[in-house]
């Protein structure tokens, strides 16, 4: 029988535990295409901080040009003032710490493998381990489908902490707020009416959450906490941890360190789809996450999609004979397919899309 337990990854918290040396596939190569300098260089300025109450409230001209210059210039940003409590938001970053802290036998009961071998999309563990030479990244994650409500998957859902359903519940439905909040602010940017991207997401729109774990890594200076990549759905929000940092942005071919946040704000970030929505207006950054030594750091990503049945192409409103589309129009599930092929080569699909 041929052996392919090479397909199965670690569990890297355990590994973190049992390790000082990481397993040769999770370090950087000498011909690393996005450089191997792991150590990033400071912002040349604070994350833009958008106003969201001010912003939606009265489309205030400062609040909309610090988006319009956030959005040009580095593609993602935080937002404060959004509506999202901060008790929820301690508690729902105590939930996934606590859930993280479980035995690995608990957690395993959440498994993205089904029965212990089929690689699923929802669930706690790794990427699927498609080739014998695929780098790893040193994280462990939780993906559960949040939206449509009623295709939510609860066997992925953890039960303890006993607070982590009703905490994400929560979330989700604050968090989707935050994000037509800035649909409508990004729509009156482009023009468009106001409601127009937000109706791009129908009810059947997919929206995942991403639980990040990321064990302190003894070589810091060769691996990856997740390696680079475009957030494929239209927007992210996330939830960083407020103590460890470790994000980095690349622009104009410089890795810069994003701060944590303070105050309870949450970062923004483009993803591909939007890209191919606004037809080039608005793109997203490529980034990565590094480790550190000794601290553990958790982050918490809401991805806004689309329909899966549904096509993805430039807003209509947006084309006219000066405008014409830039992008083919693609089914959303084939996107999100090919998305993960390009990724896995280091490519973007979004560069075989354009006209
Ligand atoms: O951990 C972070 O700060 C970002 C995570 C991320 O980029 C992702 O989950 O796509
Ligand atoms: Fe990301």
């Amino acid at each position: 029988m041929v052996d392919d337990s090479w397909r199965l990854p670690n569990l890297v918290q355990q590994l973190a535990t049992n390790v000082h040396v990481p397993p040769s596939q999770y370090l950087l190569r000498e011909d690393e295409p996005l450089g191997r300098d792991l150590v990033g260089t400071e912002m040349p300025e604070p994350i833009p901080t958008i106003d969201l109450g001010l912003l939606s409230a009265s489309n205030d001209a400062g609040e909309t040009g610090k988006l319009r210059s956030a959005l040009q210039t580095w593609g993602f940003f935080q937002v404060s003032n959004h509506g999202m409590e901060s008790s929820l938001i301690d508690s729902m970053m105590t939930a996934s710490r606590d859930f993280f802290r479980l035995p690995p036998e608990e957690k395993r009961k959440y498994s993205n493998l089904l029965d212990g071998k089929h690689f699923q999309v929802e669930g706690y563990g790794n990427d699927q381990v498609k080739t014998h030479d695929q780098r790893l990244d040193w994280s462990d994650r939780l993906h559960l489908k949040v939206e449509p409500e009623d295709q939510r998957n609860l066997a992925h859902w953890p039960i303890h902490p006993k607070s982590f359903r009703d905490d994400l519940h929560e979330f989700t439905l604050k968090s989707k707020r935050i994000k037509d909040d800035i649909l409508r602010a990004m729509a009156t940017l482009l023009e468009l009416h106001e409601e127009c991207l937000v109706n791009q997401f129908s009810d059947k729109a997919l929206t995942y959450a991403r639980f990040n774990y990321y064990p302190p890594c003894p070589r810091p200076d060769l691996v990856l906490g997740i390696k680079p990549h475009c957030d494929v759905f239209a927007l992210t929000v996330v939830l960083m941890d407020k103590d460890v940092a470790g994000l980095q942005v690349l622009r104009d071919g410089t890795w810069y360190r994003v701060p944590t946040v303070s105050n309870y704000n949450l970062l923004i970030n483009v993803g591909v789809a939007m890209e191919v929505m606004t037809n080039g207006v608005f793109r997203g950054p490529v980034h990565r996450v590094v480790t550190n030594s000794e601290k553990e750091r958790i982050s918490l990503a809401v991805f806004y999609g689309f329909d899966p049945e549904e096509e993805i192409g430039p807003v209509a409103d947006l084309l006219n004979e000066e405008q014409p589309a830039r992008y083919k129009v693609m089914k959303t599930k084939d996107f999100l397919a090919a998305h993960y092929e390009h990724l896995s080569r280091g490519e973007r699909l979004v560069d075989s899309l354009k006209i």
